[in-house]
């Protein structure tokens, strides 16, 4: 397979999308960023990467960040009875069919969010992280640094404070849950490590280089092991169902491929045994996922046929 080439097809095709959609203005930071901007990258398995546009330009993780806490969750406390993680006694993995900040299914389910993609779980992972390393956000900081092979990695904190001024929405979801005893650790250090991982700036490079390992079954860049192979599998699979919030059975129909997306205008996209993508745009569609992004993604699986279907 010619990645590059494909890449220059698929940017092509995804381009005239560009500008198309919103910059998510809920976190005034984000507003900031143009919405001119498209990259694309691929990651293969040996460790390869590819990329056009903007590939190499920092961008704001936002809820992809979500994939990277529930997977080192998860390679810290391995399971119990049928491998299960503990994780999933406090999270549920089901679609939500609701937006990804939403808070109305968390009474009727006695604080035990659907699933670890919307905000309210991965608020639980968030916390669960905090409790096994002592320092969620900077443990997931370290963990990309090493994945991407790129030590330059930081928060930013412009980010973190503007998500921090205006975290109303995420301060009640987490009290809520609190409420359920469904939180370890005090609400006001879970949602500023939640913050904190969101803000973590990476390029489409890092971020596919990074998600490697869900493309390994599990094995990290340095071919050790982070995740059991079905745990990967896990985690692949609900990126799939529950990976682009309320539109992850539309994204399953145009994509076909695990994937989670953030606010920042970033998807992380996963072949398994083949490679991962990521993609960025910052315009987004009304159900938070950029719409050049969607639309690359689409094309790509189009051109090579390597959905996961
Ligand atoms: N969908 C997202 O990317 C949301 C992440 C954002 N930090 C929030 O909590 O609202």
């Amino acid at each position: 397979m010619d990645y590059q080439a494909v890449l220059e097809e698929v940017a092509a095709y995804a381009r005239p999308l560009v500008r198309h959609g919103r910059v998510a203005d809920y976190i005034p930071a984000l507003e900031r960023v143009s919405t001119d901007r498209f990259g694309i990258a691929v990651a293969d398995i040996h460790g390869a990467v590819y990329g056009v546009g903007d590939w190499e330009v920092p961008f704001s993780v936002q809820s992809i960040s979500k994939t990277f806490s529930l997977a080192l969750v998860m390679s810290q406390s391995h399971g119990g009875p049928g491998g299960d993680d503990d994780i999933w006694r406090r999270v549920g993995r089901e679609p939500s069919g609701t937006p990804f900040n939403s808070l109305v299914q968390l009474e009727a389910e006695n604080g035990i969010p659907r699933n670890p993609f919307i905000n309210a779980g991965a608020l639980v992972v968030t916390d669960r992280l905090q409790t096994l390393t002592g320092d969620a956000s900077t443990s997931m900081l370290h963990f990309l640094r090493e994945e991407s092979g790129n030590p330059d990695l930081a928060f930013d904190q412009a980010v973190a404070d503007s998500e921090a001024a205006h975290g109303d929405r995420n301060a009640a979801l987490a009290h809520f849950m609190a409420s359920f005893g469904n939180l370890e650790n005090p609400v006001p250090s879970v949602i500023e490590h939640y913050f904190w991982q969101c803000s973590i700036e990476m390029s489409c490079r890092d971020l596919a280089v990074a998600g490697g390992f869900l493309a390994r079954h599990g094995l990290r860049a340095d071919g050790t092991r982070l995740l059991e192979a079905r745990e990967a599998k896990r985690i692949n699979a609900v990126m799939l169902t529950c990976g682009t919030y309320d539109a992850a059975g539309e994204f399953a129909y145009r994509v076909g491929l695990p994937a989670k997306s953030g606010v920042g205008g970033g998807i992380i996209a996963v072949i398994p045994g083949r490679c991962t993508l990521c993609v960025w745009s910052p315009g987004l569609d009304a159900r938070g996922n950029s719409v050049a992004g969607a639309a690359a993604l689409d094309h790509f699986t189009t051109l090579t046929g390597w959905s996961v279907f």
